[in-house]
């Protein structure tokens, strides 16, 4: 069994800081049983320090959806463990998970998963009221002003474009101060200029927010965007790409089997 690292850490930091965001220890995930078996996810170890940013990349199948629902406690383990922050999800029962997830993780998905009935500042506020949370309006404004929606705080969803959903999803997922945000292909329903604005402001929420996101995607230009690239085949890892670039990234992915 392997696990990757990144060494992208500072050599100063405090303990908080060194726990990663995120740490898979042996995670297999085993869907059906009695002769309709598939091993989704074979044995996977990874950590992930804080700060930075992870593309998750593989074949149809490999395993990248059942990874980040492992990985989010959105779905358990069939053995393994997940820690997020430090906290031990396989340990958790439902109402504990559910509470994690509201407080200590952020999603984005690719159908931007908003409440069309909420204006833009409710949506974001949203995670803080599940969570019992008090709503500081400095934060809000400073959240709502990171994703460049400083003047759209009382349009509603259907008045805004699906970048600007998008931005509204992603000041959703930073309200929290979760320690990590999972998006499932943020990217994949939106055009290749705004796209490539979602990924630059995703990367400034790593460069400059010091948050750290985990990407599953099957673009490598969208990948080129993040620290590491962690490929997956038939559920195991298959290596890893540090700074990729979008034509590396590719051709590991040919290699891999993807487009055939
Ligand atoms: N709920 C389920 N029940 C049974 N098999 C499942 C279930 N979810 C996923 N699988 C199987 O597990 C394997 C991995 O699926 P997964 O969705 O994680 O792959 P993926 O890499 O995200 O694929 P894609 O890129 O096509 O979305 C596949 O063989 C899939 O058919």
């Amino acid at each position: 069994m392997r696990t990757e690292t990144s060494g992208v850490t500072s050599s100063r930091g405090t303990d908080r800081d060194r726990t990663p965001a995120l740490n898979l220890v042996g995670v297999t995930k085993v869907y059906g049983k009695d002769g309709t078996e598939v091993r989704a996810l074979n044995g996977v170890s990874v950590a992930i320090p804080r700060g930075t940013f992870t593309a998750v990349m593989g074949p149809s199948g490999s395993g990248k959806s059942t990874f980040m629902h492992c990985a989010a406690g959105l779905d358990r383990p069939t053995s393994g463990s997940t820690e997020v922050g430090g906290t031990e999800l396989t340990r958790l029962g439902e109402t504990a998970l559910t509470k994690l997830r509201r407080k200590r993780i952020g999603f984005v998905f690719q159908s931007f998963n908003l409440v069309p009935s909420l204006t833009v500042r409710q949506n974001v506020e949203l995670p803080l009221r599940l969570a019992g949370e008090r709503i500081e309006e400095a934060w809000l404004t400073e959240v709502l002003g990171r994703v460049g929606l400083d003047g759209r705080a009382g349009h509603r969803p259907g008045e805004l474009s699906g970048g600007q959903q998008q931005r509204v999803a992603i000041a959703r997922a930073l309200v929290t101060r979760p320690d990590v945000i999972f998006g499932d292909e943020p990217t994949g329903a939106l055009d290749t200029v705004t796209a490539r604005e979602i990924l630059a402001l995703l990367r400034e929420c790593v460069d400059e927010g010091g948050q750290t996101v985990v990407m599953v995607t099957h673009d490598p230009g969208a990948a080129s965007y993040a620290d590491r690239v962690l490929f997956l085949a038939d559920g195991s890892l298959a290596g890893h790409l540090d700074r990729p670039t979008a034509e590396a990234v590719a051709e590991r992915m040919t290699r891999l089997g993807a487009w055939s």
